[in-house]
Protein backbone atom coordinates (compact mmCIF):
# COMPACT_ATOMS: atom_id res chain seq x y z
CA UNK A 1 0.00 0.00 0.00
CA UNK A 2 1.39 3.95 -1.02
CA UNK A 3 1.55 5.65 2.28
CA UNK A 4 -1.04 8.27 1.16
CA UNK A 5 1.36 11.42 3.07
CA UNK A 6 5.30 10.22 2.06
CA UNK A 7 7.82 11.96 3.90
CA UNK A 8 9.11 14.77 1.67
CA UNK A 9 12.96 14.78 0.75
CA UNK A 10 15.42 15.75 3.54
CA UNK A 11 16.03 19.51 1.54
CA UNK A 12 12.50 20.16 1.59
CA UNK A 13 11.84 18.98 5.24
CA UNK A 14 14.21 21.65 5.91
CA UNK A 15 12.12 24.13 4.06
CA UNK A 16 9.25 22.63 5.92
CA UNK A 17 7.78 26.18 7.90
CA UNK A 18 8.28 24.22 11.21
CA UNK A 19 11.63 23.27 10.55
CA UNK A 20 12.02 27.08 9.75
CA UNK A 21 11.41 28.33 13.21
CA UNK A 22 14.06 26.81 15.35
CA UNK A 23 16.25 27.01 12.27
CA UNK A 24 15.59 30.70 12.23
CA UNK A 25 16.78 31.00 15.92
CA UNK A 26 19.69 29.23 15.35
CA UNK A 27 20.25 31.62 12.79
CA UNK A 28 19.62 34.86 15.09
CA UNK A 29 21.56 33.62 17.73
CA UNK A 30 24.52 32.64 16.14
CA UNK A 31 24.71 36.10 13.73
CA UNK A 32 25.09 37.58 17.13
CA UNK A 33 27.37 35.63 18.14
CA UNK A 34 29.70 36.19 15.46
CA UNK A 35 29.33 40.10 15.46
CA UNK A 36 30.54 40.23 18.79
CA UNK A 37 33.00 37.30 18.21
CA UNK A 38 34.36 39.31 15.14
CA UNK A 39 34.08 42.75 17.32
CA UNK A 40 36.12 41.26 20.34
CA UNK A 41 38.84 39.81 17.46
CA UNK A 42 39.17 42.93 16.45
CA UNK A 43 39.26 44.51 19.17
CA UNK A 44 41.98 42.11 21.22
CA UNK A 45 43.87 42.71 17.59
CA UNK A 46 44.12 46.22 17.81
CA UNK A 47 45.43 45.87 21.30
CA UNK A 48 48.17 43.62 19.41
CA UNK A 49 48.70 46.30 17.02
CA UNK A 50 49.00 49.11 19.49
CA UNK A 51 51.24 47.40 21.98
CA UNK A 52 53.70 46.31 19.26
CA UNK A 53 53.83 49.51 18.10
CA UNK A 54 54.37 51.12 21.11
CA UNK A 55 57.69 48.43 21.85
CA UNK A 56 59.23 49.88 18.66
CA UNK A 57 58.52 53.65 20.20
CA UNK A 58 59.92 52.27 23.29
CA UNK A 59 63.51 50.20 21.65
CA UNK A 60 63.98 53.42 19.07
CA UNK A 61 64.14 55.75 22.80
CA UNK A 62 66.56 53.03 24.39
CA UNK A 63 68.34 53.49 21.00
CA UNK A 64 68.53 57.28 21.22
CA UNK A 65 69.62 57.13 24.97
CA UNK A 66 72.42 54.62 24.40
CA UNK A 67 73.63 56.40 21.63
CA UNK A 68 73.49 59.97 23.51
CA UNK A 69 75.37 58.21 26.65
CA UNK A 70 78.11 56.52 24.92
CA UNK A 71 78.46 60.12 23.07
CA UNK A 72 78.78 61.72 25.89
CA UNK A 73 80.70 59.24 27.63
CA UNK A 74 83.48 58.03 25.03
CA UNK A 75 83.57 62.69 24.58
CA UNK A 76 84.24 62.69 28.29
CA UNK A 77 87.27 59.68 28.47
CA UNK A 78 88.81 61.01 25.18
CA UNK A 79 89.43 64.25 27.58
CA UNK A 80 90.42 62.00 30.22
CA UNK A 81 93.25 60.26 28.10
CA UNK A 82 94.44 63.46 26.39
CA UNK A 83 94.55 64.67 30.77
CA UNK A 84 96.69 61.04 31.88
CA UNK A 85 98.77 61.86 28.68
CA UNK A 86 99.62 65.50 29.68
CA UNK A 87 100.46 64.59 33.11
CA UNK A 88 102.68 62.07 32.11
CA UNK A 89 104.60 64.22 29.50
CA UNK A 90 104.59 67.36 31.70
CA UNK A 91 105.16 65.98 34.96
CA UNK A 92 102.63 67.23 38.00
CA UNK A 93 105.45 70.34 39.01
CA UNK A 94 103.75 73.02 40.28
CA UNK A 95 103.73 75.25 36.89
CA UNK A 96 102.71 72.58 34.65
CA UNK A 97 99.62 72.09 37.16
CA UNK A 98 98.97 75.85 36.85
CA UNK A 99 98.88 75.45 33.03
CA UNK A 100 96.85 72.56 33.35
CA UNK A 101 94.37 74.22 35.53
CA UNK A 102 94.03 76.77 32.73
CA UNK A 103 93.56 73.86 29.96
CA UNK A 104 90.76 72.40 32.39
CA UNK A 105 89.13 75.42 33.07
CA UNK A 106 88.55 75.80 29.31
CA UNK A 107 87.52 72.30 28.63
CA UNK A 108 85.19 72.60 31.45
CA UNK A 109 83.51 76.04 29.98
CA UNK A 110 83.67 74.29 26.08
CA UNK A 111 81.84 71.08 27.24
CA UNK A 112 77.88 71.62 28.25
CA UNK A 113 77.97 68.10 30.17
CA UNK A 114 81.08 68.36 32.14
CA UNK A 115 80.63 69.57 35.57
CA UNK A 116 84.11 69.35 36.35
CA UNK A 117 87.99 68.58 35.60
CA UNK A 118 90.06 66.81 38.37
CA UNK A 119 93.74 65.33 38.97
CA UNK A 120 94.94 63.88 42.39
CA UNK A 121 98.18 62.73 43.00
CA UNK A 122 98.87 59.02 44.84
CA UNK A 123 97.04 59.86 48.35
CA UNK A 124 93.71 61.63 46.80
CA UNK A 125 95.56 64.97 47.47
CA UNK A 126 94.46 67.74 44.99
CA UNK A 127 96.65 68.50 42.25
CA UNK A 128 94.68 70.87 39.41
CA UNK A 129 91.07 71.37 39.05
CA UNK A 130 88.95 73.36 36.70
CA UNK A 131 87.71 74.95 40.26
CA UNK A 132 89.54 77.08 42.36
CA UNK A 133 91.07 75.06 45.18
CA UNK A 134 88.66 74.12 48.04
CA UNK A 135 88.92 73.01 51.04
CA UNK A 136 86.34 70.56 51.11
CA UNK A 137 87.57 68.64 47.55
CA UNK A 138 91.23 68.82 49.23
CA UNK A 139 91.24 65.01 49.34
CA UNK A 140 89.48 62.45 47.43
CA UNK A 141 90.91 59.49 48.82
CA UNK A 142 87.65 58.40 50.28
CA UNK A 143 85.80 58.20 46.77
CA UNK A 144 84.88 54.67 45.19
CA UNK A 145 86.60 55.73 42.31
CA UNK A 146 90.07 56.87 43.87
CA UNK A 147 90.28 53.24 45.51
CA UNK A 148 88.98 51.81 42.64
CA UNK A 149 92.29 52.68 40.48
CA UNK A 150 94.65 52.92 43.35
CA UNK A 151 93.91 48.95 44.14
CA UNK A 152 93.05 47.87 40.30
CA UNK A 153 95.87 48.09 37.49
CA UNK A 154 93.33 48.65 35.28
CA UNK A 155 94.11 52.05 32.65
CA UNK A 156 90.64 51.95 31.02
CA UNK A 157 87.61 54.37 32.26
CA UNK A 158 85.83 54.21 35.31
CA UNK A 159 82.50 55.26 35.88
CA UNK A 160 81.34 55.39 39.64
CA UNK A 161 78.34 55.46 41.37
CA UNK A 162 76.62 59.06 41.24
CA UNK A 163 77.89 61.04 44.30
CA UNK A 164 77.20 64.93 45.36
CA UNK A 165 79.87 67.33 44.66
CA UNK A 166 81.61 68.31 47.23
CA UNK A 167 82.35 71.59 46.15
CA UNK A 168 78.93 72.57 44.72
CA UNK A 169 76.71 70.10 46.37
CA UNK A 170 75.45 68.99 43.00
CA UNK A 171 74.41 64.99 41.46
CA UNK A 172 77.35 64.19 39.18
CA UNK A 173 78.66 61.05 37.56
CA UNK A 174 82.21 60.55 37.90
CA UNK A 175 84.44 59.38 34.97
CA UNK A 176 87.86 58.59 35.99
CA UNK A 177 91.04 57.29 34.52
CA UNK A 178 94.43 55.77 36.37
CA UNK A 179 97.41 57.84 36.33
CA UNK A 180 101.03 55.61 36.83
CA UNK A 181 104.02 56.67 37.37
CA UNK A 182 107.45 55.27 34.62
CA UNK A 183 107.66 52.79 36.71
CA UNK A 184 103.71 51.72 36.31
CA UNK A 185 102.98 52.15 39.96
CA UNK A 186 99.73 54.11 41.07
CA UNK A 187 100.23 57.82 40.37
CA UNK A 188 96.84 59.35 41.28
CA UNK A 189 93.34 59.70 39.23
CA UNK A 190 92.15 62.02 36.65
CA UNK A 191 88.31 62.38 37.59
CA UNK A 192 85.64 64.22 34.86
CA UNK A 193 82.61 64.90 37.12
CA UNK A 194 79.15 64.65 34.45
CA UNK A 195 76.43 66.85 34.90
CA UNK A 196 73.55 64.92 36.00
CA UNK A 197 71.29 68.03 34.62
CA UNK A 198 72.84 67.30 31.75
CA UNK A 199 71.23 64.13 31.09
CA UNK A 200 68.07 65.36 33.01
CA UNK A 201 67.38 67.73 30.41
CA UNK A 202 68.18 65.70 27.31
CA UNK A 203 65.77 63.07 28.80
CA UNK A 204 62.99 65.68 29.07
CA UNK A 205 63.11 66.27 25.70
CA UNK A 206 61.35 62.97 25.39
CA UNK A 207 57.02 62.62 25.71
CA UNK A 208 56.80 59.17 27.47
CA UNK A 209 53.45 60.83 29.33
CA UNK A 210 53.09 60.67 32.72
CA UNK A 211 53.95 57.40 33.87
CA UNK A 212 56.69 56.73 31.13
CA UNK A 213 60.58 56.19 32.85
CA UNK A 214 63.83 56.77 31.58
CA UNK A 215 66.66 55.77 32.86
CA UNK A 216 70.72 55.26 32.63
CA UNK A 217 72.28 52.66 34.63
CA UNK A 218 75.39 50.81 35.52
CA UNK A 219 75.58 47.79 34.35
CA UNK A 220 75.22 46.46 38.05
CA UNK A 221 72.21 48.00 38.62
CA UNK A 222 73.27 51.39 39.99
CA UNK A 223 70.93 54.09 39.03
CA UNK A 224 72.76 56.90 37.17
CA UNK A 225 69.87 59.12 35.95
CA UNK A 226 65.92 58.82 36.31
CA UNK A 227 63.78 60.29 34.23
CA UNK A 228 60.83 62.00 35.89
CA UNK A 229 63.62 62.54 38.62
CA UNK A 230 63.38 60.41 42.12
CA UNK A 231 66.05 61.78 44.15
CA UNK A 232 65.49 58.24 46.22
CA UNK A 233 66.92 56.28 43.23
CA UNK A 234 69.88 58.15 42.43
CA UNK A 235 72.33 55.76 43.13
CA UNK A 236 69.83 52.92 44.31
CA UNK A 237 70.61 49.36 42.85
CA UNK A 238 67.65 47.74 40.48
CA UNK A 239 70.06 44.68 40.59
CA UNK A 240 67.46 42.79 42.04
CA UNK A 241 64.51 43.87 39.19
CA UNK A 242 63.65 41.80 36.39
CA UNK A 243 65.91 43.09 33.90
CA UNK A 244 69.14 43.18 34.95
CA UNK A 245 68.31 39.20 36.65
CA UNK A 246 66.96 37.76 33.89
CA UNK A 247 67.34 39.72 30.94
CA UNK A 248 70.48 41.64 30.57
CA UNK A 249 72.22 38.35 31.54
CA UNK A 250 70.43 36.55 28.49
CA UNK A 251 70.53 39.39 25.58
CA UNK A 252 72.42 42.71 25.77
CA UNK A 253 68.88 43.99 24.22
CA UNK A 254 65.95 43.34 24.74
CA UNK A 255 62.03 44.26 25.31
CA UNK A 256 59.57 43.06 28.28
CA UNK A 257 56.37 43.91 29.87
CA UNK A 258 57.14 44.08 33.65
CA UNK A 259 55.56 45.34 36.83
CA UNK A 260 58.15 48.16 37.88
CA UNK A 261 59.56 47.08 40.84
CA UNK A 262 59.98 50.81 41.85
CA UNK A 263 56.65 51.62 41.88
CA UNK A 264 54.08 48.37 40.65
CA UNK A 265 53.19 50.36 37.54
CA UNK A 266 52.87 47.60 34.38
CA UNK A 267 54.90 49.18 31.52
CA UNK A 268 56.69 48.25 28.33
CA UNK A 269 60.13 48.24 28.72
CA UNK A 270 63.06 48.04 26.18
CA UNK A 271 66.88 48.27 27.22
CA UNK A 272 70.22 48.43 25.74
CA UNK A 273 73.81 47.63 27.08
CA UNK A 274 75.95 50.36 25.57
CA UNK A 275 78.97 48.74 23.41
CA UNK A 276 82.33 49.91 24.68
CA UNK A 277 80.60 51.10 28.36
CA UNK A 278 79.05 49.09 31.43
CA UNK A 279 76.20 51.31 30.90
CA UNK A 280 72.64 50.48 30.39
CA UNK A 281 69.98 52.80 28.57
CA UNK A 282 66.10 51.87 29.61
CA UNK A 283 63.06 53.45 27.79
CA UNK A 284 59.77 52.60 29.26
CA UNK A 285 55.85 53.46 28.91
CA UNK A 286 52.92 52.96 31.19
CA UNK A 287 50.81 49.82 29.18
CA UNK A 288 47.84 51.64 30.63
CA UNK A 289 48.45 55.28 28.93
CA UNK A 290 49.49 53.20 25.96
CA UNK A 291 46.11 51.53 25.69
CA UNK A 292 43.84 54.21 27.04
CA UNK A 293 43.11 55.30 23.78
CA UNK A 294 42.52 51.72 22.65
CA UNK A 295 40.65 51.20 25.86
CA UNK A 296 38.29 53.95 24.93
CA UNK A 297 37.94 53.17 21.18
CA UNK A 298 37.07 49.15 22.51
CA UNK A 299 34.03 50.47 24.74
CA UNK A 300 32.57 52.37 22.35
CA UNK A 301 33.20 49.26 19.38
CA UNK A 302 31.97 46.63 22.25
CA UNK A 303 28.55 49.14 22.76
CA UNK A 304 28.36 49.32 19.66
CA UNK A 305 28.02 45.30 18.68
CA UNK A 306 26.36 44.81 21.69
CA UNK A 307 23.63 47.54 20.50
CA UNK A 308 23.59 46.12 17.40
CA UNK A 309 22.98 42.29 18.78
CA UNK A 310 20.59 42.72 20.90
CA UNK A 311 18.78 44.98 17.95
CA UNK A 312 19.25 41.65 16.00
CA UNK A 313 17.62 39.64 19.00
CA UNK A 314 14.99 42.32 19.24
CA UNK A 315 14.26 41.46 15.31
CA UNK A 316 14.76 37.58 15.30
CA UNK A 317 12.35 37.95 18.43
CA UNK A 318 10.05 39.66 16.15
CA UNK A 319 10.49 37.44 13.34
CA UNK A 320 9.81 34.35 15.09
CA UNK A 321 6.81 35.64 16.62
CA UNK A 322 5.76 36.42 12.92
CA UNK A 323 6.52 32.71 12.05
CA UNK A 324 4.47 31.37 14.95
CA UNK A 325 1.75 33.48 14.24
CA UNK A 326 2.33 32.64 10.36
CA UNK A 327 2.25 28.49 11.18
CA UNK A 328 -0.65 28.82 13.57
CA UNK A 329 -2.83 30.72 10.75
CA UNK A 330 -1.48 28.08 7.93
CA UNK A 331 -2.58 25.24 10.77
CA UNK A 332 -5.89 27.17 11.12
CA UNK A 333 -6.02 27.47 7.34
CA UNK A 334 -5.68 23.49 6.73
CA UNK A 335 -8.14 22.67 9.56
CA UNK A 336 -10.74 24.62 7.64
CA UNK A 337 -9.51 22.79 4.30
CA UNK A 338 -9.67 19.76 5.63
CA UNK A 339 -13.27 20.11 7.72
CA UNK A 340 -14.25 21.98 4.13
CA UNK A 341 -13.10 18.87 1.82
CA UNK A 342 -15.47 16.19 5.17
CA UNK A 343 -18.46 18.47 4.06
CA UNK A 344 -17.76 18.25 0.56
CA UNK A 345 -17.63 14.83 0.56
CA UNK A 346 -20.57 14.36 2.78
CA UNK A 347 -22.45 16.93 0.96
CA UNK A 348 -21.65 14.48 -2.27
CA UNK A 349 -22.55 11.43 -0.89
CA UNK A 350 -25.95 13.18 -0.25
CA UNK A 351 -26.35 14.14 -3.89
CA UNK A 352 -25.45 10.59 -4.38
CA UNK A 353 -27.22 8.69 -2.10
CA UNK A 354 -30.74 8.18 -1.13
CA UNK A 355 -31.19 9.41 2.42
CA UNK A 356 -33.72 6.73 3.83
CA UNK A 357 -32.28 3.39 2.05
CA UNK A 358 -28.62 4.61 1.84
CA UNK A 359 -28.86 3.50 -2.05
CA UNK A 360 -27.53 5.29 -5.03
CA UNK A 361 -30.80 7.85 -5.39
CA UNK A 362 -32.37 8.65 -9.19
CA UNK A 363 -29.53 11.05 -10.17
CA UNK A 364 -26.88 8.48 -9.25
CA UNK A 365 -28.41 5.70 -11.25
CA UNK A 366 -29.42 8.13 -14.41
CA UNK A 367 -25.50 9.18 -14.81
CA UNK A 368 -24.40 5.26 -14.23
CA UNK A 369 -27.00 4.84 -16.98
CA UNK A 370 -25.92 6.97 -19.26
CA UNK A 371 -22.10 5.73 -18.59
CA UNK A 372 -23.08 2.13 -18.56
CA UNK A 373 -24.95 2.45 -22.08
CA UNK A 374 -21.96 3.94 -23.90
CA UNK A 375 -19.64 1.48 -21.97
CA UNK A 376 -21.83 -1.58 -23.31
CA UNK A 377 -22.22 -0.15 -26.70
CA UNK A 378 -18.08 0.31 -26.99
CA UNK A 379 -17.46 -2.66 -26.85
CA UNK A 380 -21.21 -4.73 -27.79
CA UNK A 381 -21.51 -6.45 -24.59
CA UNK A 382 -25.55 -6.55 -22.67
CA UNK A 383 -26.58 -4.22 -20.19
CA UNK A 384 -29.99 -5.81 -18.51
CA UNK A 385 -31.63 -3.24 -16.35
CA UNK A 386 -34.52 -4.73 -13.74
CA UNK A 387 -37.11 -2.36 -12.15
CA UNK A 388 -38.47 -3.52 -9.25
CA UNK A 389 -41.90 -2.24 -7.23
CA UNK A 390 -42.70 -2.89 -3.90
CA UNK A 391 -46.52 -4.60 -4.08
CA UNK A 392 -49.75 -2.95 -2.40
CA UNK A 393 -47.44 -0.81 -0.64
CA UNK A 394 -50.11 2.22 -0.14
CA UNK A 395 -52.59 -0.27 1.84
CA UNK A 396 -49.04 -0.94 4.04
CA UNK A 397 -48.72 2.69 4.39
CA UNK A 398 -52.52 2.97 5.72
CA UNK A 399 -52.45 -0.08 7.50
CA UNK A 400 -49.54 0.80 9.66
CA UNK A 401 -48.53 4.15 9.14
CA UNK A 402 -45.69 6.20 7.13
CA UNK A 403 -42.60 5.51 9.24
CA UNK A 404 -43.57 1.65 9.48
CA UNK A 405 -43.93 2.36 5.51
CA UNK A 406 -40.10 3.32 5.59
CA UNK A 407 -38.55 0.80 7.59
CA UNK A 408 -40.13 -1.88 5.19
CA UNK A 409 -38.68 0.07 2.50
CA UNK A 410 -35.76 0.16 4.32
CA UNK A 411 -35.56 -3.39 4.45
CA UNK A 412 -36.89 -4.13 0.70
CA UNK A 413 -33.54 -1.79 0.05
CA UNK A 414 -31.78 -4.80 2.11
CA UNK A 415 -32.68 -7.36 0.06
CA UNK A 416 -32.20 -5.54 -3.10
CA UNK A 417 -28.89 -4.13 -2.19
CA UNK A 418 -27.97 -7.80 -1.55
CA UNK A 419 -28.75 -8.62 -5.06
CA UNK A 420 -25.79 -6.66 -6.42
CA UNK A 421 -23.17 -9.19 -7.32
CA UNK A 422 -20.37 -7.73 -9.22
CA UNK A 423 -18.77 -4.68 -8.36
CA UNK A 424 -20.05 -3.28 -11.22
CA UNK A 425 -23.79 -3.73 -10.13
CA UNK A 426 -25.63 -0.51 -8.70
CA UNK A 427 -28.64 -0.67 -7.07
CA UNK A 428 -30.50 2.72 -6.86
CA UNK A 429 -33.85 3.81 -5.45
CA UNK A 430 -35.88 5.46 -8.33
CA UNK A 431 -38.25 6.90 -6.83
CA UNK A 432 -41.16 5.98 -3.95
CA UNK A 433 -41.44 2.77 -3.35
CA UNK A 434 -39.90 1.96 -6.68
CA UNK A 435 -35.88 0.34 -7.11
CA UNK A 436 -33.81 -0.69 -10.01
CA UNK A 437 -30.48 -2.18 -10.79
CA UNK A 438 -28.23 -2.16 -13.47
CA UNK A 439 -26.54 -4.93 -14.30
CA UNK A 440 -23.65 -4.42 -16.96
CA UNK A 441 -22.31 -7.76 -18.78
CA UNK A 442 -25.52 -9.26 -18.00
CA UNK A 443 -27.89 -11.02 -20.56
CA UNK A 444 -31.81 -11.39 -20.31
CA UNK A 445 -31.14 -14.90 -18.54
CA UNK A 446 -28.90 -14.00 -15.99
CA UNK A 447 -31.10 -10.17 -14.68
CA UNK A 448 -33.82 -13.01 -14.64
CA UNK A 449 -32.01 -14.83 -12.40
CA UNK A 450 -30.93 -12.12 -10.47
CA UNK A 451 -34.86 -10.73 -10.28
CA UNK A 452 -35.90 -13.96 -9.40
CA UNK A 453 -33.27 -14.51 -6.51
CA UNK A 454 -34.41 -10.74 -4.77
CA UNK A 455 -37.65 -11.63 -5.04
CA UNK A 456 -37.51 -14.88 -3.24
CA UNK A 457 -35.18 -13.41 -0.82
CA UNK A 458 -37.48 -10.76 0.25
CA UNK A 459 -40.47 -13.42 0.40
CA UNK A 460 -38.23 -15.27 2.92
CA UNK A 461 -38.01 -12.66 4.69
CA UNK A 462 -41.49 -13.10 5.96
CA UNK A 463 -42.20 -9.42 6.66
CA UNK A 464 -45.75 -9.27 7.58
CA UNK A 465 -48.60 -7.23 5.22
CA UNK A 466 -51.79 -7.92 6.13
CA UNK A 467 -53.09 -6.12 2.89
CA UNK A 468 -51.21 -8.49 0.47
CA UNK A 469 -52.97 -11.50 -0.47
CA UNK A 470 -49.70 -13.35 0.97
CA UNK A 471 -49.86 -11.96 4.55
CA UNK A 472 -46.18 -10.42 3.49
CA UNK A 473 -44.71 -7.92 1.65
CA UNK A 474 -43.20 -8.65 -1.67
CA UNK A 475 -42.40 -6.99 -4.74
CA UNK A 476 -42.59 -7.48 -8.74
CA UNK A 477 -39.93 -7.16 -11.21
CA UNK A 478 -39.49 -6.15 -14.62
CA UNK A 479 -36.25 -6.91 -16.71
CA UNK A 480 -34.72 -5.89 -19.92
CA UNK A 481 -30.92 -6.38 -21.48
CA UNK A 482 -30.18 -5.67 -24.73
CA UNK A 483 -26.14 -4.57 -26.44
CA UNK A 484 -27.02 -0.91 -26.93
CA UNK A 485 -26.11 0.60 -30.23
CA UNK A 486 -24.67 3.75 -29.18
CA UNK A 487 -27.52 5.29 -30.03
CA UNK A 488 -29.09 7.94 -27.22
CA UNK A 489 -32.29 5.99 -27.15
CA UNK A 490 -30.29 2.78 -26.09
CA UNK A 491 -31.13 4.42 -22.18
CA UNK A 492 -34.57 5.39 -22.55
CA UNK A 493 -35.25 2.03 -24.46
CA UNK A 494 -34.08 0.21 -21.26
CA UNK A 495 -36.03 2.22 -18.95
CA UNK A 496 -39.19 2.14 -20.81
CA UNK A 497 -38.94 -1.86 -21.61
CA UNK A 498 -37.78 -3.01 -17.85
CA UNK A 499 -41.22 -0.57 -16.83
CA UNK A 500 -43.38 -2.43 -19.63
CA UNK A 501 -42.11 -5.96 -18.25
CA UNK A 502 -42.69 -4.53 -14.52
CA UNK A 503 -46.41 -3.61 -15.59
CA UNK A 504 -46.61 -7.08 -17.13
CA UNK A 505 -45.31 -8.44 -13.56
CA UNK A 506 -47.97 -6.28 -12.00
CA UNK A 507 -50.55 -7.02 -14.02
CA UNK A 508 -50.32 -10.79 -14.09
CA UNK A 509 -50.56 -10.69 -9.97
CA UNK A 510 -47.65 -9.35 -8.66
CA UNK A 511 -44.90 -10.99 -6.71
CA UNK A 512 -43.05 -12.02 -9.70
CA UNK A 513 -40.88 -11.61 -12.46
CA UNK A 514 -41.28 -10.43 -16.15
CA UNK A 515 -38.67 -10.46 -18.68
CA UNK A 516 -39.57 -7.64 -21.50
CA UNK A 517 -41.45 -9.63 -24.73
CA UNK A 518 -41.13 -7.42 -27.44
CA UNK A 519 -43.92 -10.24 -29.28
CA UNK A 520 -46.52 -8.86 -26.54
CA UNK A 521 -46.01 -5.16 -26.95
CA UNK A 522 -47.80 -3.57 -29.66
CA UNK A 523 -46.42 -0.19 -29.54
CA UNK A 524 -43.35 0.29 -31.05
CA UNK A 525 -40.23 0.72 -29.54
N1 LIG B 1 -43.82 5.22 3.68
C1 LIG B 1 -43.51 5.63 2.50
N2 LIG B 1 -44.39 5.52 1.53
C2 LIG B 1 -44.08 5.92 0.28
C3 LIG B 1 -42.83 6.46 0.01
N3 LIG B 1 -42.81 6.75 -1.34
C4 LIG B 1 -44.02 6.40 -1.86
N4 LIG B 1 -44.83 5.88 -0.87
C5 LIG B 1 -46.15 5.40 -0.98
O1 LIG B 1 -46.16 4.24 -1.74
C6 LIG B 1 -47.48 4.11 -2.27
C7 LIG B 1 -47.44 3.60 -3.67
O2 LIG B 1 -48.69 3.24 -3.99
P1 LIG B 1 -49.12 2.80 -5.42
O3 LIG B 1 -48.32 3.53 -6.44
O4 LIG B 1 -50.61 2.97 -5.51
O5 LIG B 1 -48.79 1.32 -5.51
P2 LIG B 1 -49.12 0.10 -4.59
O6 LIG B 1 -50.01 0.47 -3.49
O7 LIG B 1 -47.80 -0.46 -4.09
O8 LIG B 1 -49.75 -0.85 -5.51
P3 LIG B 1 -49.05 -1.73 -6.55
O9 LIG B 1 -47.74 -1.16 -6.86
O10 LIG B 1 -49.94 -1.71 -7.75
O11 LIG B 1 -48.95 -3.05 -5.92
C8 LIG B 1 -48.14 5.49 -2.14
O12 LIG B 1 -49.17 5.43 -1.17
C9 LIG B 1 -47.04 6.36 -1.69
O13 LIG B 1 -47.45 7.36 -0.79
C10 LIG B 1 -41.93 6.60 1.04
O14 LIG B 1 -40.85 7.06 0.86
N5 LIG B 1 -42.29 6.17 2.27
Amino acid sequence: MTDPHPRPPRVLRLLDPHAVLPLARVFVVLVGLSLIAGVAWMIWNARSVQLEESQKETANLAYALARHAQDTVKKVDTMLVGLVERLDVDGMAPQALQRLQRLLRLLVDASPELHGLFAYDRDGRWLSSSFEQSAAAANTSDREYFRYHRDNPDRGPHIGAPVRSRITGAWVIPISRRLEDAHGRFAGVVLATVDMGYFQRFYGTFDINRRGALSLTLDNGTVLVRHPYMERLIGASLATGPIFREHLPRSPVGNATLTSVVDGEVRLYSYRHLEHYPLVATAALSQAEVLANWRQDAYVQLGVATALALLLGLLGFHLTRLIKAGLATEAELLGARDSLAALNQRLEKLALEDELTGLANRRQFMAALDEEVLRAARHQRPLALLMLDVDHFKQFNDLYGHSAGDQCLRSVAQVIRGGQKRPGDLAARYGGEEFCVLLPETDMAGALVVAEQIRQTLESQGLVHAGSPLGLVTLSAGVHALIPTGEAESAAQLLHCADRALYRAKAKGRNRVCGFDVSLFKEKL
